[in-house]
C-alpha cells in the first residue's frame, strides 16, 4: 500500500474502530495515514489515537482534500447530511467508502457532485481480528484502480467479495449483521450451561471453540454444511436428539427469518431515505 496514501473516517464509532484495528495493527497503513472524526464525542477520538496511534480530530475541521479515500461511517439517518456537508470539498480523483447500511451507490451519487466515485462497502466488527467478510459494490464512476485500491485496503481487515449491489442487502443479512447471530446463540449456549452447573467462562472458550472448528471445518473441508452435520450424527444418538428439539423449535424458520429480518430493514432504510428525499 502507499506509504502516502491517506484515509479519513467520517463517524468514529464501533464500525470505524474495528475497521482502523485491522488497517492499523496489520501495518497496511501507518498510523499517520489515518484521520478519525465525530461531530461532537471528543474524548473517543482522543481513546483512538491513544489505542492506535491515528489523528483523531473533530469534523468541522478536517481537511477533505488532503485524503484519497474518505470512508462515511455514521448512522444511515446522518447519511444525506454527510454527504452534503462533503459534496463541495472534495475532488472526482478522491473515492468516497460507505459502510452505511441500506446507503446506496445511486444515493450517494445522487448527493454529490457529477462523477463522483463513490463504493458501498459493508464490512462486519470482525474486522478487529482481520476476519471479516466484507462485500464491495463499484458506483458508476470508480475506476479500476480505486477498485483495486479498495480490494487491497479492505483485504487487511478480511475477505474481500465483489458483488452486484442488488445482493447487498441480503449480504447485510447475512454477513453485516451475522456476527450478532453468533453471539446470541453464545449467549444461549453460556445460560444453559450455567443453568446445569457449568461455569460461565468454561462454557464461553468451549461454545467459541465449537464454533470456530466448525467454521474451518466449512472452510478447509471439501465436504458440504449438510454432509458434515451427517458425519456428527449417530442414528438415534445425542446430536439426533438435539436437532430434532432445534427444528421443532423453529431453528431453522428463526435464521431465516433472522438473515430476512436484517435484509428487509437495509431495504427499507434505503426506501425511507429515498422518500425524505423526494419531498
Ligand atoms: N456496527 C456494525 O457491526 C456495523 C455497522 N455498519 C455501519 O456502520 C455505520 C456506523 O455504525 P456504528 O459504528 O456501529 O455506529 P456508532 O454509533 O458506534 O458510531 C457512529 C459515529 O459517527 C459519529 N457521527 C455521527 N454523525 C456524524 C457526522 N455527520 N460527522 C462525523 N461523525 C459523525 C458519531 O459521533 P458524534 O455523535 O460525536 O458525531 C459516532 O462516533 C452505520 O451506518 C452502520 O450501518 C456496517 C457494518 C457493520
Ligand atoms: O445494525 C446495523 O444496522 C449495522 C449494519 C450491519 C451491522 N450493524
Amino acid at each position: 500500500m502507499a506509504n502516502d496514501l491517506r484515509v479519513a473516517f467520517i463517524g468514529a464509532g464501533n464500525m470505524a474502530e474495528a475497521m482502523i484495528s485491522g488497517i492499523v495493527k496489520t501495518g497496511t497503513l501507518e498510523p499517520r495515514q489515518v484521520t478519525a472524526t465525530n461531530r461532537s464525542n471528543a474524548d473517543r477520538l482522543l481513546e483512538l489515537h491513544n489505542e492506535y496511534g491515528i489523528q483523531g480530530i473533530m469534523r468541522d475541521k478536517l481537511q477533505l482534500s488532503s485524503y484519497d479515500v474518505i470512508f462515511l461511517a455514521m448512522k444511515p439517518k446522518d447519511a444525506e447530511s454527510s454527504l452534503l456537508s462533503i459534496k463541495d470539498h472534495i475532488r472526482p480523483d478522491q473515492v468516497v467508502m460507505s459502510v452505511l447500511a441500506g446507503i446506496s451507490t445511486e444515493f450517494m451519487e445522487e448527493h454529490l457532485n457529477d462523477g463522483q466515485q463513490v463504493i458501498r462497502v459493508m464490512p462486519n466488527t470482525s474486522s478487529m481480528l482481520r476476519e471479516s467478510a466484507t462485500a464491495i459494490s463499484p458506483g458508476q464512476n470508480v475506476t479500476m484502480k480505486n477498485v483495486k485500491l479498495a480490494k487491497s485496503l479492505l483485504s487487511s481487515i478480511g475477505e474481500v467479495y465483489v458483488i452486484e449491489e442488488d445482493q447487498m442487502d441480503l449480504f447485510t443479512g447475512i454477513a453485516g449483521s451475522g456476527p450478532a447471530y453468533f453471539y446470541y446463540l453464545m449467549e444461549h449456549i453460556e445460560k444453559t450451561a450455567h443453568e446445569n452447573g457449568m461455569d460461565v467462562q468454561q462454557a464461553r472458550e468451549i461454545g467459541a471453540q465449537t464454533i470456530l472448528g466448525a467454521a474451518k471445518m466449512m472452510i478447509e473441508r471439501e465436504e458440504t454444511p449438510t454432509e458434515l452435520r451427517q458425519n456428527v450424527t449417530s442414528p438415534n444418538g445425542t446430536t439426533a436428539a438435539g436437532l430434532d428439539a432445534l427444528n421443532e423449535n423453529g431453528g431453522g424458520t428463526a435464521i431465516k427469518a433472522a438473515i430476512e429480518g436484517a435484509m428487509n430493514r437495509s431495504k427499507e432504510i434505503t426506501e425511507q431515505l429515498a422518500k425524505v428525499t423526494v419531498q
